[in-house]
């Protein structure tokens, strides 16, 4: 039997003014209002984080972070830390995200170092991998997962909580093109993130971990991904900007 409650996740990337976010967070906490068997996160700029953890007060919903410093507080101008957005309401924090990767400067090795501050500040960090498209005609992607997987969870043994890492997939080429991997290639990419979880934290962490994809999900393929046994959720960026579209995702089944 199947044990992981799937996840599905809104990344809001940098979409949204607080006002905009604190009225669709609420919308979509009513829209969701009631749905079981499903966890919701959604991930809202950190200038929206605090209005949006008031509009969430009450449900279901759980509120996340695009991104962390991995010190608890310093001289680091522009950034935030673990303490910081758990004091301001998350619960979750997107580490690694291929954006993040290309434009700022983000490797495995800071990825590293933000997992293991998100986990001792008591945040579930959502670990984002994914190959280029590129690497995948090269057919480097099994490698490229591999690396990314080893580096970035270097010495980190989840402890606080089965679900205190989640594994979102996310092949570049698929982010934001309209292009989706097909639900054989996501599974096949699944499989593998499970089969190194397994060697990295031991079988059973890897058997209750949660592992999305994510790239260009919709309503319309969120069905057809979710019968793939090792995907758990969706990490989803254009089509959880608007509440009645991302809650469509959300009621998949
Ligand atoms: O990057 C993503 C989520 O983190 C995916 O973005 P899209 O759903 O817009 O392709």
């Amino acid at each position: 039997m199947d044990a992981r409650t799937p996840l599905i996740a809104g990344n809001w990337k940098m979409f949204k003014t607080p006002q905009e976010a604190a009225r669709d967070a609420a919308a979509l906490a009513e829209l969701v209002k009631g749905v079981e068997g499903v966890d919701v996160m959604i991930a809202p700029t950190f200038a929206c984080l605090v209005p949006v953890a008031q509009a969430l007060e009450g449900s279901a919903v759980a509120l996340g972070a695009q991104n962390m410093h991995w010190e608890t507080e310093g001289a680091y101008t522009g950034e935030l830390s673990g303490p910081m957005l758990k004091a301001a309401g998350c619960s979750h924090v997107i580490i690694g995200h291929s954006e993040r990767r290309q434009y700022f400067g983000e490797t495995d090795e800071t990825v590293n170092k933000k997992i293991k501050a998100a986990l001792e500040a008591g945040l579930k960090a959502v670990l984002c991998i994914g190959e280029t498209e590129e690497e995948r005609d090269q057919e480097k992607t099994l490698n490229v997962l591999d690396k990314q997987l080893k580096d970035g969870l270097k010495d980190i043994f989840p402890g606080s909580g089965e679900d205190a890492l989640v594994v979102a997939y996310e092949p570049v080429w698929a982010i934001g093109t309209g292009k989706t991997a097909t639900d054989d290639q996501a599974q096949e990419a699944h499989a593998f993130i499970r089969k190194v979880l397994a060697e990295l934290l031991g079988k059973d962490l890897a058997k209750s971990t949660r592992i999305l994809y994510g790239g260009s999900v919709k309503p319309a393929n969120i069905a057809a991904l979710m019968s793939k046994p090792d995907i758990d959720g969706g990490l989803v960026g254009g089509a959880s900007l608007d509440p009645e579209t991302f809650s469509q995702i959300v009621k998949f089944q």
